[in-house]
């Protein structure tokens, strides 16, 4: 069985990085891990605080992949480990989601974002879907 989520009012919604559940990262708290991992994409600037005190992750997203402002220039090299810091992060922090991490047992987590090849499946499902595949690490390494 494979387990789809995209927008955070699907059934697995709460595993979207736009759910409402905060995380407390580098000593402040964040709106959601979308706020988190969009903000490190510039070095420390205005634009990271801006993008914190954004009212929604849909606003944070938008900050986040404007190039109005150039973002750094490894982040290639280091957007999969922020993303798995931050999902953990958020795993850690809110124990209902572990519980439901855990009740989705051995099937396969796929973000269903149709336009996201990398941390989904997208449109056609041969996207890397690199955000359930940290869910799936997670959930194994909670299961021990
Ligand atoms: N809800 C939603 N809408 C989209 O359009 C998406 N691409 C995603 N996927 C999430 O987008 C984040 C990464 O975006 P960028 O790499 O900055 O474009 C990440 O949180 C994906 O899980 N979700």
């Amino acid at each position: 069985m494979t387990i789809y989520f995209y927008t955070k009012n699907d059934d697995y919604g709460d595993f979207s990085n736009f759910s409402s559940h905060g995380i407390e990262m580098d000593g402040v708290w964040w709106k959601t891990v979308e706020h988190y991992f969009q903000a490190q994409k510039f070095e420390i600037s205005p634009q990271r605080e801006k993008i914190r005190e954004s009212h929604t992750a849909k606003q944070a997203a938008e900050l986040g992949r404007s190039r109005k402002v150039p973002i750094r220039p490894d982040w290639e090299v280091v957007k999969d480990s922020i993303m798995e810091e931050a999902v953990l992060k958020k795993f850690q922090t809110h124990e209902g989601l572990r519980d439901l991490l855990l009740s989705t047992g051995a099937s396969d987590i796929v973000e269903n974002a149709p336009a996201d090849y990398y941390w989904g499946a997208g449109k056609d499902g041969t996207g890397l879907n690199k955000l359930g595949k940290i869910l799936v690490k997670f959930r194994t390494q909670l299961s021990v």
